[in-house]
């Protein structure tokens, strides 16, 4: 990886420069990154990662071997028209768009590009994202390699088929949102019944670690080690009773479907536009 340049700074972007120099992966002058219009915002990111902003394009891309699209999915097409001219077939286009399909990228930029499309999350600031990826057919194995080594540098790394990746969106694009939400719901609740709010944090933070681990290394399914918490007549059966009256399982599964189906109409509408096939 010789260079990067990043389209786009704004919280994805940051989350994977944070992660990606943080593990030593690049060197923090070959990575380069641009906004619309927020020369603060560039500014920013280069005092506090030693990172190189610019609006200067030609700079941008001199030498640059991939190419990050980091913008929301409503402004790609007019940022990807903005660069054009300075993507080459040779480089490869790393995309973390949501819904953004990479036949929509090629269409967009109006000519054959090597596009590894990504779904990281934000984890990726603290080297624990999970992120799928698809890659189009131009992708060489070399270039494979260094999709797996950017991704892999700031979590878990998974390559899928395209097609899967609105209900990776929906799952775990989205998803540190949903236990975002649902710690803040316990801080609440944990003020609510007399407990300070930092030490609430901190036990709560640990039990979702803890039981998160548990997960991940027993052999035991999530619902296995549920029945584990919950004694016969105990407090856990109390709890979760209230959350099944509550419907709160059928939520979060609508919960996900709305997020993927929002991705997967984020990226047709996209391709009706384009006029290039659905997924
Ligand atoms: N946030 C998340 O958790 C995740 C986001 N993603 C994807 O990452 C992408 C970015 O999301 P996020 O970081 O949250 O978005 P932000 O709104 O935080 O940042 C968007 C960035 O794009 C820039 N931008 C807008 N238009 C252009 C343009 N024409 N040329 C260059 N840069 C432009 C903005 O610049 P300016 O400030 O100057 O307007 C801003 O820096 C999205 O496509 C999203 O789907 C994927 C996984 C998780
Ligand atoms: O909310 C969004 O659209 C982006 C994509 C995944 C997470 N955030």
């Amino acid at each position: 990886m010789k260079k990067m340049a990043i389209i786009g700074a704004g919280s994805m972007a940051e989350a994977l420069i944070s992660g990606i120099l943080e593990n030593g992966l690049m060197d923090r002058r070959n990575v380069w990154v641009t906004n619309n219009s927020n020369q603060e915002r560039l500014n920013d990111l280069e005092n506090r990662y030693g990172v190189v902003g610019t609006y200067d394009l030609n700079a941008l891309f001199s030498g640059a071997d991939i190419v990050m699209l980091a913008m929301k999915p409503k402004d790609a097409a007019s940022a990807i028209d903005y660069i054009r001219d300075h993507l080459r077939s040779e480089m490869l286009i790393v995309s973390v768009l949501a819904g953004v399909s990479t036949e929509s990228i090629e269409a967009l930029a109006g000519k054959p590009l090597s596009i590894a499309r990504a779904m990281p999350n934000t984890s990726a600031a603290v080297g624990k994202s999970a992120t799928a990826i698809a890659v189009n057919a131009r992708v060489s194995e070399e270039q494979l390699e260094t999709a797996r080594q950017l991704f892999g540098t700031v979590g878990l790394a998974e390559f899928v088929e395209e097609v899967q990746l609105d209900a990776v969106t929906g799952l775990s694009g989205s998803g540190p949102a949903y236990i975002y939400y649902l710690i803040e719901t316990m801080e609440k609740s944990a003020v609510e019944i007399g407990l300070e709010k930092e030490m609430a944090k901190q036990l709560i933070v640990q039990t979702l670690i803890g039981a998160a681990e548990m997960v991940k290394n027993s052999s035991k399914s999530p619902e296995q080690l549920r029945r584990e918490v919950t004694s016969p007549g105990g407090t856990t059966e109390a709890g979760i009773r209230v959350l099944e009256e509550n419907g709160v399982q059928q939520a979060f599964i609508s919960c996900i479907k709305a997020a993927a189906a929002q991705s997967k109409r984020m990226g047709d509408a996209l391709c009706s536009q384009l006029q290039v096939g659905k997924r």
